[in-house]
């Protein structure tokens, strides 16, 4: 919480989500998209660590078996979810459609407790598959999945590292760290 940290993000209906976000490298939020450089209490992001960049860059490598292009992050979008919250089905579609286009690959990183994460080429529950997205878990999806429905069902209380819980802040909670390419 406070200038440029966690905050509560409402979507367009006005209507809180059901986690805390806070952006790295530029702003992007369910509302004003990527069209702010300040948000409204005037912080700007924090600059986007180069352990973050890095951490990106290793992971699509070694997914290069799968023929993704390469990406070079410039936001991460941090999510931090207690459990009882979610996020629900959506796209990542603010990006420039060049890289769009191209499938610029995102990548989103797992800590804490894990998630019930739900994804699908269409919003029809009835196709949607269902991953267990936990602690240390590096999710990619580019190529011709970088539009995918995705959202996050349910935080598994009680499912992360005791050790990762007892020496950090992360007390309990589901840190998500999506990286891309705006
Ligand atoms: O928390 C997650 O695993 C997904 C986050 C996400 O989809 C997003 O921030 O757009
Ligand atoms: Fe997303």
């Amino acid at each position: 919480m406070g200038p440029g940290g966690f905050y509560h993000p409402s979507n367009r209906s006005g209507a809180k989500l059901r986690l805390h976000m806070m952006c790295f490298g530029r702003l992007w939020d369910p509302v004003t998209k990527y069209e702010k450089s300040y948000r409204s209490d005037g912080s700007a992001p924090p600059p986007l660590p180069y352990e973050f960049i890095s951490l990106a860059e290793n992971a699509i490598q070694d997914a290069q078996v799968h023929g993704l292009p390469s990406m070079l992050p410039d936001i991460c979008v941090a999510n931090l979810y207690s459990i009882y919250d979610r996020l629900g089905l959506h796209q990542d579609c603010d990006e420039h459609v060049g890289g769009l286009d191209r499938g610029l690959p995102v990548v989103s990183i797992s800590i804490g407790n894990s998630a019930e994460f739900l994804y699908g080429h269409t919003r029809d529950e009835n196709t949607l598959e269902k991953v267990l997205l936990e602690s240390g878990d590096v999710l990619i999806f580019g190529g011709k999945s970088r539009l995918i429905f995705h959202g996050v069902k349910k935080i598994l209380s009680d499912s992360g590292p005791s050790q990762l819980f007892q020496e950090t802040l992360l007390k309990g909670g589901r840190l998500n760290l999506t990286l891309k390419h705006h």
